[in-house]
C-alpha cells in the first residue's frame, strides 16, 4: 500500500486570502490525519504566499503521522528543517518566482551540493527525498547523492493521462524499477488526482508514498459543496 500524504498548501492559500485564521491550517492537518491520511506535506516557499515558516513550526507537534517538508534547500529552509526534524525532507529545485514546482533536479550537475545537504539532514535523523523527472540517468544520479528516496515529478504523466495517453506511464514504471533495484525508495507527486491515482499506483512498483494537494482540495470542494448548500438552506428556512 502506498501512503497518502496530504499537501495542505492550498488551505494556507485560502487562509491568507482573508488575512485571518480561517481555515486553520493546524486543525486541517489534524483532521486529515483523523480521516486516515498517513502523512502531511507542506511546501513553504520563500515568499510565504501560502505555508508560512511559522506554520511549519506550529505543525511540528500536531503531525503524528509522517511529516514531509518540501522545498528548495536555501539556508533558511535548511535551518528550519534541522530545527523541526520532520520525518522526511523533500528537496525541490524551485526557482524563487516559480508559480509551482516545474522541474526535477539535475542530479548529475548538482551532485556535490546534494551530497552535502543530504548528508547533513541524514546526520540529523531526517529521511531524505529528492524531486526528479522520470529519467533513468537522473535516478542513477540520485543514487549517487546518498538520498533515501526520490519523488517522481508526475505533472507530465497527469497531463498526458488526461488526454488519454496511457503510455505516459512508461518512464515512471522504468524509473521505479531501477530505483527498486538500487534500493532507493519511490515517492511521487504533482497533479495526482482521483482520476489518475489508481492507474499510477497499479503501474509503479513499490510506490511508497504520494503527496497530493491541489486536486485533493479541489475535489473536496466539489464533493462537499452539495452537503454544505443543503446545510445553509436548512438554516434559512
Ligand atoms: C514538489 C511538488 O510538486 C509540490 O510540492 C508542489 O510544488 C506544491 O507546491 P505549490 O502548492 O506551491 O504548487
Ligand atoms: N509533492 C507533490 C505535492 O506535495 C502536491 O502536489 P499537488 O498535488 O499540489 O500538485
Amino acid at each position: 500500500m502506498a501512503k497518502l500524504s496530504v499537501n495542505i498548501n492550498k488551505i494556507a492559500t485560502l487562509r491568507n486570502s482573508r488575512g485571518g485564521d480561517t481555515p486553520n491550517v493546524v486543525n486541517f492537518a489534524k483532521d486529515v490525519q483523523r480521516f486516515g491520511a498517513q502523512g502531511v506535506t507542506i511546501h513553504p516557499r520563500p515568499d510565504e504566499r501560502h505555508i508560512r515558516y511559522q506554520d511549519a513550526y506550529d505543525l511540528k507537534h500536531e503531525v503524528y503521522t509522517e511529516y514531509n517538508i518540501e522545498g528548495n534547500p536555501i539556508v533558511k529552509f535548511i535551518d528550519m528543517v534541522l530545527e523541526i526534524k520532520p520525518t522526511q525532507v523533500t528537496l525541490v529545485p524551485d526557482s524563487i518566482d516559480a508559480i509551482t514546482s516545474n522541474a526535477g533536479w539535475n542530479t548529475i550537475k548538482h551532485k556535490d551540493f546534494l551530497v552535502e545537504v543530504i548528508a547533513e539532514f541524514k546526520r540529523n535523523g531526517i529521511r531524505t527525498s529528492i524531486f526528479v523527472d522520470p529519467d533513468l540517468k537522473q535516478i542513477e544520479g540520485a543514487k549517487a547523492t546518498g538520498t533515501d528516496r526520490i519523488e517522481l515529478y508526475t505533472e507530465a504523466f497527469a497531463h498526458q493521462y488526461s488526454l488519454g495517453n496511457k503510455n505516459a506511464i512508461k518512464p515512471y514504471t522504468e524509473c521505479a524499477e531501477l530505483s527498486n533495484k538500487l534500493n532507493l525508495g519511490v515517492n511521487a507527486g504533482h497533479d495526482l488526482s482521483l482520476n489518475n491515482i489508481q492507474f499510477f499506483k497499479q503501474n509503479v512498483p513499490e510506490l511508497l508514498e504520494v503527496s497530493i494537494g491541489h486536486a485533493l482540495v479541489s475535489e473536496s470542494l466539489y464533493l462537499g459543496v452539495e452537503n454544505v448548500i443543503q446545510m445553509y438552506l436548512n438554516k434559512l428556512q
